[in-house]
């Protein structure tokens, strides 16, 4: 995909949602926001202020009620669902609160279960995945069922297998939430070293010490989205 030169990696313009179910909810009023290439997003708010939706909205999870969004120069609103399909299994990733993770496979075939889908052979998904454990330090529990491994490690396994396909954008809803706290440093540590590396990464959540080690720290209240 052509990058825009200068312009940022995410840019949404006026962007809203609407829910209507009998009567409109205005989960997000209408937004403007740029995320260059490798900023480190945290989005902060009350509950119910629309950080999902902003979250989901930009992972093209959602369509917008109104508005432009942009990915890498491409107007993706109003976009053909194959191309919005294709953008989103080649540059985004996701990590969610729960992890998500299938018992009765090990780590490693469940980071390989997320590129199932995706443009890679057998032996590309492997290797992609043994590379992407190797990057979240688990190399010594590539064959562990994840029900024997701590919270800590299922949510590293759960950013391995949204890492391994080499996403451009890492978004993550409360990554944190189910995690005590050695082991939300653990996963912050992890986030920033993938920051470094050039990975854009947006994090929603509740923490405060995970909203502070992002770099550009947004807050959504009542649907507005202004800096935390
Ligand atoms: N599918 C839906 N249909 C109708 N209303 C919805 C839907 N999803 C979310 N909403 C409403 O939109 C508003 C924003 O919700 P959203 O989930 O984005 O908030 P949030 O900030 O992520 O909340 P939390 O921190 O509790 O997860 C809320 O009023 C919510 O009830």
């Amino acid at each position: 995909m052509a990058e825009a030169d200068g312009a940022a990696l995410l840019r949404l313009d006026g962007v809203s949602r609407v829910y209507d179910d009998g009567f409109p909810v205005h989960a997000l009023r209408p937004t403007t926001l740029d995320i260059a290439r490798g900023a480190y997003v945290t989005i902060t708010g009350p509950s119910g202020s629309g950080k999902s939706t902003l979250l989901n909205l930009l992972g093209l999870l959602d369509t917008p009620t109104a508005g432009s969004y942009r990915v890498d120069g491409v107007e993706l609103c109003g976009a053909a669902e194959v191309l919005r399909n294709a953008v989103r299994g080649q540059m985004f990733g996701f990590v969610f609160q729960a992890f998500h993770l299938l018992p009765g496979r090990t780590a490693l075939e469940n980071v390989e279960i997320g590129m199932l889908y995706g443009p890679h052979g057998r032996r590309a998904r492997r290797a992609l995945a043994t590379e992407a454990m190797e990057r979240i330090g688990l190399t010594h529990r590539l064959h562990a069922d994840p029900r024997t491994l701590s919270g800590g490690e299922r949510q590293r396994v759960a950013i391995a297998r949204a890492i391994a396909a080499r996403p451009r954008v890492l978004f993550c809803d409360e990554p944190t939430g189910n995690l005590d706290s050695a082991n939300t440093a653990n996963v912050l540590e992890l986030l920033r070293e993938l920051s470094r590396a050039g990975l854009t990464v947006v994090v929603v959540t509740h923490e405060p010490e995970v909203a502070a080690a992002g770099e550009q720290r947004l807050r959504v209240v009542d649907g507005v989205v202004g800096p935390a």
